[in-house]
């Protein structure tokens, strides 16, 4: 896997599973960052996704990793932002669509709705698949608003 650099945020409803894949990040060596929640104290997670988004949108950081009950909630806060193309992803073949159709930048997780392992497959290949470009970027570079 290329050298990249993380953003990584959940609500509450997140946490637990947030931990499982900054073990893995650790485990391969991805460098990167939390943005919170800290805890699985309930929280809203616009606080979290809002500064992850704008770093990500900054270039600060490659990608984005998100996790909420759902990922609705923190997908969509996610996607206000300029240049974020965020993407719900519960199953590693959605995720892999989400690179290589829509260079999506932020995987957003429904923590409370796949497992430990699925979460970690689902990130394994959002993280090593990049995007097919051709049709597909005159696509995307039609969404922004
Ligand atoms: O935004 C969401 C749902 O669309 C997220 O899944 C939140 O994590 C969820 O709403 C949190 O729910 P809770 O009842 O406050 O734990």
């Amino acid at each position: 896997m290329k050298k990249m650099k993380i953003a990584v945020a959940s609500d509450h409803a997140g946490f637990e599973r947030k931990q499982t894949v900054l073990k893995y990040l650790q485990e391969q060596g991805i460098e990167y960052k939390d943005f919170g929640a800290y805890s699985a104290e309930s929280s809203d997670y616009p606080d979290f996704a809002h500064p992850l988004a704008a770093a990500v949108s900054k270039g600060e950081f490659d990608e984005g990793i998100t996790l909420c009950g759902s990922g609705n909630g923190i997908n969509m806060t996610a996607n206000k932002h300029k240049g974020i193309r965020s993407a719900i992803c519960w199953l590693p073949e959605i995720a892999e669509l989400a690179r290589l159709h829509n260079d999506a930048n932020i995987c957003a997780l429904p923590a409370r709705y796949i497992t430990d392992e699925q979460a970690i497959e689902i990130v394994k290949i959002f993280l090593s698949t990049g995007f097919e470009g051709g049709r597909h970027l005159n696509r995307i570079n039609k969404i922004p608003c």
